[in-house]
C-alpha cells in the first residue's frame, strides 16, 4: 500500500472539457471498442439481480424461494424482516420485498443499518454472498432521504458516490440500486466505467446529476480532473458528496491506491463525509494501512469474526472445498478437459466458472474448447471489447447450464445465480483471492463445491492454502476416452499446423504462462522456462515463441528463451 494522504487535496491544474475519445479505466483493458454507458433510470422495476421481472406471483414464489435457500445458512439470516423495521422508508421496503424479493435482513445488513445510519463511518466484513451491497445500499439511501437541502438536492448534487473495482461489479451494483429505488421518486442511478465514450457518461450526469453514482476508480478519476458538468467543475460537484462506499475496499487500495488516494482527495474531508469501507477479505496489513494512514474514525463490523461455529470460518459454510494436485505439466491438457467432461455429466444444471490466473490463458482455452473440442465455453477477461464482456455476461448470468472460462476480473462481488463448481486452475496469488474466486459459488445459502488444482510446482502456494481444509480430489482427470483424445490431439495438430485463430491465440497464451510465473513464489528462471515450454508442447506448440529482448530481460529469463 502507498502512504495515504486523506484530506490532501491533489488536483490537475488543467480542467478540459470532456473530448470525444474513449478513456480506459482499469489497467487491464486495451480494447478501444465502445460500448453505450448504462443510464440506469429507476421507477421501470426490470430483470435485475435474479429477479425474473415477472408477475407478482412468480416473483413472490421466486422470493419464498430465495428465503428459503437462504434458511440453509443458519448463519446468514438476522431475526429482522424488512418490514419489521419502521425505520426503513415504505417505497424502499417495497423495492426490497417486490423487486429484490427479500423477506429477512442478513446478519450484515442488520448490524450495518444499525449503525450506518447514524451518519457513522463503516469498515464492514462478512463472507461472500451474505448480501453486503444491499448492506451498504440500504442506509445510505435512507439517509440520503432525510438530508436537509443544504446538503443534498435532487439532480443538483450526486449524494452518494460508490466505486468498485471492476466494471462488471459497477453494473451489478447499479442494478441493486436501481432494483432498491425503483418506487421513489426523483431519484436516479448513473453508473460510469472504463471501455466506453466520455460523452456517453455526460449524457447520464447532466442535465440532472444522479442520486448515486457508481464508478471504476479510473473513470471516476478522469472526471474530477478534467470533467465540466453544465460548466462547473466535477470536482467541485464531487466536494458536496457527503457518502461515498468502497465496495471491496482491500483490491480498491491493493490495486489502486494513487487513484483511491486521489479520489478521496476531492470528497470532503473524512470527519465530515461518511465511509463505507466493505469486502469479505480484510487482510492485516490492509488493517494498518487503514489504521496509519487513514484519517477515518471507523466502526467495525466483522461477521466472519463473531462466526466462530465454523472451522472454515473465512470462505463461505455451504461451499465444499476440494484439491488435485497435478503430477506433471504433460497433464496440464488433459486434466483440464477431463475435468470439464467429468463435471458436465456428473451435474444435469452444471454451471461451472473456471479461473485462470491470465487474459491470453482464459482466450486461448476457451477457443481450444469451443473450436477445438466443440464444447461451447463463455470467456470474459480484460482483453475484451467491453461490449462482449457485457454481454457474455449478461448470457452466462441467463444460463441455466453453462461454463465461464475467465480471469480475476470476475473473482470479486459477481453474483452468478446458481453455480454449481467454481475452478481455480492454478493456485490464486493470495488467500483473499482464494476466498472471492470460490465465493462465487455457495452464495446466500445455496450450495456449491470448488475444485483448486495446483500445477507440479505449486505445492509450497497450496500449503499457504490449506488452512481451508481442502479435501483431496483424487479423481483421474487426464485418462480421457478415445473420441475426446482423438479431439485434443486434433486441435493439438491444427495449431502445429498454424491454425488462423488457435495457433496466434496459443502463442498469446504460452507468453501469458511464461510472463505470469516468472513473476511466482520462488521458481528459478530456469524452471520457468522449461515448464513454459512443457505448457507449449502440451497445447501444440514445439516451444515458446519467441518473446522480444526486453521482456525477457524483464522477466530474468534472457538467454534461456528465443529472443527477437
Ligand atoms: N436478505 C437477504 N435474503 C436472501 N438473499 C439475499 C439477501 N440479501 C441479499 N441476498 C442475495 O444474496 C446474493 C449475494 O448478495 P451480494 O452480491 O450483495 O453478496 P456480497 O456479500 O456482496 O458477496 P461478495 O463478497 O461476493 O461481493 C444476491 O443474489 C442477493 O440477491
Amino acid at each position: 500500500f502507498l502512504p495515504f494522504n486523506d484530506g490532501i487535496r491533489i488536483r490537475s491544474s488543467l480542467v478540459v472539457a470532456v473530448s470525444d475519445s474513449d478513456y480506459e479505466d482499469e489497467s487491464q483493458s486495451s480494447s478501444k471498442r465502445i460500448r453505450r454507458p448504462t443510464r440506469i433510470r429507476p421507477k421501470r422495476p426490470s430483470k435485475v439481480d435474479g429477479g425474473s421481472g415477472g408477475n407478482i406471483e412468480s416473483r413472490i414464489k421466486e422470493a419464498q424461494a430465495r428465503h428459503q435457500e437462504a434458511l440453509q445458512d443458519p448463519t446468514l439470516l438476522s431475526n429482522t424482516k424488512f418490514s419489521d423495521r419502521s425505520d426503513i422508508n415504505p417505497a424502499l421496503k417495497r423495492g426490497i420485498t417486490e423487486v429484490l424479493g427479500l423477506q429477512t435482513m442478513t446478519q450484515i445488513q442488520a448490524k450495518v443499518y444499525q449503525e450506518a445510519l447514524s451518519g457513522d463511518s463503516i469498515l464492514g466484513r462478512s463472507k461472500t454472498g451474505t448480501g453486503k451491497t444491499l448492506a451498504f445500499l440500504l442506509p445510505v439511501v435512507e439517509r440520503l432521504l432525510a438530508f436537509d437541502p443544504d446538503m443534498y438536492r435532487p439532480g443538483k448534487n450526486i449524494g452518494i458516490i460508490v466505486v468498485a473495482p471492476t466494471r462488471e461489479l459497477a453494473i451489478q451494483i447499479a442494478d441493486q440500486a436501481k432494483s432498491l429505488t425503483t418506487y421513489l421518486n426523483d431519484f436516479e442511478v448513473a453508473c460510469i466505467y472504463g471501455g466506453t465514450k466520455m460523452q456517453r457518461d455526460m449524457r447520464m450526469l447532466s442535465p440532472r446529476l444522479p442520486s448515486i453514482l457508481v464508478a471504476t476508480p479510473g473513470r471516476l478519476l478522469v472526471h474530477l480532473e478534467n470533467t465540466r458538468v453544465e460548466r462547473q467543475k466535477f470536482s467541485d460537484i464531487a466536494e458536496d458528496t457527503n457518502i461515498i462506499v468502497l465496495d471491496e475496499a482491500d483490491r480498491l487500495f491493493e490495486s489502486f491506491p494513487k487513484e483511491i488516494n486521489t479520489i478521496l482527495s476531492f470528497l470532503p474531508r473524512a470527519t465530515k463525509r461518511q465511509t463505507l469501507l466493505f469486502s469479505a477479505t480484510m487482510p492485516k496489513r490492509f488493517r494498518f494501512f487503514l489504521r496509519e494512514n487513514m484519517k477515518i474514525d471507523y466502526k467495525e463490523i466483522d461477521c466472519v469474526e463473531s462466526d466462530r461455529s465454523s472451522r472454515k470460518s473465512e470462505t463461505n459454510l455451504r461451499a465444499q472445498q476440494f484439491f488435485h494436485q497435478l503430477d506433471s505439466m504433460e497433464h496440464y491438457v488433459p486434466a483440464l478437459v477431463g475435468l470439464i467432461q467429468r463435471e458436465m455429466k456428473k451435474e444435469k444444471d452444471y454451471k461451472i466458472i473456471v479461473f485462470f490466473p491470465a487474459g491470453r490463458l482464459v482466450r486461448f482455452f476457451s477457443q481450444f474448447f469451443s473450436i477445438g473440442l466443440e464444447i461451447p465455453v463463455l470467456e470474459i477477461h480484460s482483453r475484451m471489447s467491453q461490449a462482449s464482456r457485457n454481454r457474455a455476461s449478461t448470457t452466462f448470468r441467463n444460463m441455466k447450464r453453462g461454463i465461464l472460462f475467465t480471469s480475476d476480473v470476475s473473482a470479486r462481488g459477481i453474483d452468478y445465480p446458481g453455480i454449481s463448481l467454481v475452478v481455480q486452475y492454478g493456485t490464486p496469488s493470495s488467500r483473499s483471492n482464494y476466498i472471492h474466486r470460490l465465493g462465487r459459488t455457495a452464495r446466500a445459502g445455496r450450495q456449491g463445491q470448488g475444485l483448486l488444482i495446483a500445477l507440479p510446482f505449486e505445492e509450497k502456494q497450496l500449503d499457504s492454502i490449506t488452512r481451508f481444509d481442502l479435501h483431496l480430489d483424487s479423481g483421474d482427470f487426464s485418462a480421457l476416452d478415445h473420441k475426446t483424445n482423438e479431439m485434443v490431439e486434433t486441435a493439438k495438430s491444427k495449431i502445429k499446423s498454424g491454425h488462423a485463430v488457435l495457433t496466434t491465440n496459443a502463442e498469446a497464451a504460452c507468453k501469458a504462462f511464461l510472463s505470469y510465473y516468472s513473476g511466482y513464489g520462488s521458481l528459478k528462471p530456469a524452471d520457468v522456462v522449461r515448464y513454459s515450454e512443457e505448457f507449449a508442447l502440451g497445447i501444440g506448440l514445439s516451444t515458446v515463441p519467441p518473446v522480444e529482448s526486453k521482456v525477457a530481460e524483464r522477466l530474468g529469463v534472457q538467454g534461456l528463451v528465443n529472443e527477437i
